[in-house]
């Protein structure tokens, strides 16, 4: 384990040792890596020490980022897992569970040797790793969670629990809509894939680590009052037999220099304002061959501009871990319709790389976004204004549908047909009314609008952080007296 830390001790205040637990893959590390920049901006004695559990090496979409980091944040790579340590076979979510178990001794060595030689305040894991912080008490730290998906999920997970004791059958089958306090009524099918089937091993450990949801010193979760009213009105209530929970964000990525920059702007340069839709599935997100020969057809039935960020098939890809990878150096015209490349030339831009989505989320020539609804993309076009298509695939992707869809009226979402495809003239339908939808706009601009306050320095993320960084700052104090008095009577 390489354990370059690079302590800064050029302060004149206490300083505040943090450290923190990333979950595995790119859409688990950024979010807490950005909310760790947050935190060190906020107070400059503010130091993160950030421990990076991955599945296989780490893509070179996250090592970019990490070198973009302050020095007061530093961070460490646990060992990696490989794929071939684990059971064969496993779906993707069961070898990030594996990877998170077989990364537990070596995040406790790491916390051991830190807490040696510096007092650690809190400890702050992602919502993936809750196990991490049972060694909080052990190190004599707060623990925290840092979630980094919505409130509405949050409040699913602290609900679990109690419905898996009053449900006999699997969820998809509930009659009635499901009410999670403070929430949309959802149907028992939209909610997230991993707990659908109820005696998979998956479901047994999502159970079991909600349960120790309870039991730390509070939750973080990416969200902001006015993107989900009702679950963080719960949530934050007092007497909500809850832990605290903070809304801190929107927390997103800021534009990096990473991925197919260029090629992006100078095509989107081109576009009259508002015109394209960008059409991205996320860092792991595939179709099958069908769907891609259905969305290809219906984008160009559609008449609308597009920049599509095309992933090989569903059937073609092992694992999101490898996905960057593995997409690198493609040829899409594989699977794409024959001719359609040529055909639609002069209407869109095909990548198969990494896309700059922040850099195109900002363009002024994007005037929507077709997207799976992962949690990042979702606050990312919302911090850009940018309606969407909704087309979940996997995961909370389609509760996440639900809120944009019906709750904040941000979105508009295609018909699937019975066997689970979207059909090119339903793609090309939506497409039309979407791109002319006012409506839809408004809506997201009106969120924009409350995103950006929420971030203000006096806006209500900033204000929840700035209050905890205080009372951190005063333990602070008091563990860092307690060390100097221990060492002056050990010596
Ligand atoms: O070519 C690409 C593809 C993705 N991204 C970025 O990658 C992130 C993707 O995150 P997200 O939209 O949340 O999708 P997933 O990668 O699929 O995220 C996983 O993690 C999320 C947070 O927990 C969940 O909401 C999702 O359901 C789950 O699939 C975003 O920041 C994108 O900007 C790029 O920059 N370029």
């Amino acid at each position: 384990m390489n354990m370059n830390m690079n302590m800064n001790t050029n302060f004149h205040g206490e300083p505040i040792h943090i450290a923190v637990v990333s979950g595995v893959g790119y859409s688990h590390l950024v979010p807490i890596l950005h909310f760790s920049n947050i935190l060190v901006n906020l107070h400059p004695y503010i130091h993160v020490t950030c421990l990076i559990p991955s599945l296989g090496s780490p893509p070179n979409s996250s090592k970019s980022i990490l070198q973009t980091l302050p020095s007061n944040i530093n961070y460490t790579f646990l060992p990696p897992v490989h794929p071939n340590d684990l059971p064969q076979g496993l779906p993707l979510e069961m070898q990030i569970e594996h990877t998170v178990t077989h990364s537990l001794p070596s995040i406790h060595k790491a916390l051991k040797s830190l807490t040696l030689r510096t007092p650690f305040v809190a400890m702050i894991a992602d919502s993936f790793v809750v196990e991490a912080l049972e060694f909080a008490k052990e190190f004599n730290m707060l623990s925290y969670i840092y979630y980094p998906a919505s409130a509405t999920t949050l409040s699913l997970n602290l609900y679990l629990p109690k419905l898996d004791a009053e449900t006999s059958c699997e969820y998809k089958d509930i009659q009635k809509p499901i009410q999670i306090p403070g929430c949309i009524p959802l149907h028992g099918r939209d909610l997230s894939t991993t707990i659908q089937d109820r005696s998979s091993q998956l479901y047994k450990f999502k159970l079991q680590r909600v349960k120790k949801f309870h039991f730390v010193d509070g939750i973080f979760v990416n969200s902001f009052l006015e993107m989900e009213m009702g679950p963080i009105k719960t949530l934050t209530q007092e007497g909500s037999g809850n832990p605290v929970v903070y809304p801190v964000g929107p927390i997103i990525q800021q534009d990096t220099q990473h991925g197919n920059n260029i090629e992006c702007s100078a095509w989107l340069d081109k576009q009259k304002p508002r015109s394209v839709l960008f059409v991205s599935f996320g860092s792991g997100g595939t179709l099958s061959q069908e769907q891609i020969f259905e969305l290809a057809l219906g984008l160009e039935l559609s008449n609308h501009k597009f920049l599509w960020v095309v992933r090989a098939p569903s059937s073609r890809s092992k694992s999101a871990a490898y996905l960057s990878a593995q997409n690198d150096g493609i040829d899409p015209s594989e699977f794409l319709p024959y001719g359609f490349l040529e055909r639609t030339k002069e209407k869109g831009l095909v990548i198969t790389s990494w896309a700059p989505q922040i850099q195109i989320l900002s363009h002024s020539s994007v005037g929507g976004f077709l997207s799976h609804c992962g949690w990042n993309s979702t606050l990312e076009s919302a911090m850009h204004g940018v309606p969407l298509i909704t087309w979940p695939l996997f995961a909370e992707q389609r509760m996440n549908a639900v809120l944009l869809n019906e709750g904040l009226k941000v979105g508009l979402r295609p018909k699937v047909n019975e066997n689970g495809i979207v059909e090119k003239i339903e793609v090309a339908e939506v497409i039309k009314c979407f791109m002319k939808d006012e409506k839809l706009r408004n809506n997201m601009k009106k969120l924009k609008e409350a995103a950006t306050n929420a971030l203000k320095e006096n806006g209500s993320s900033i204000k929840i952080l700035s209050q905890l960084t205080l009372k951190w700052r005063n333990l602070a104090k008091e563990t860092n007296f307690k060390e100097c008095f221990t060492e002056i009577v050990v010596f």
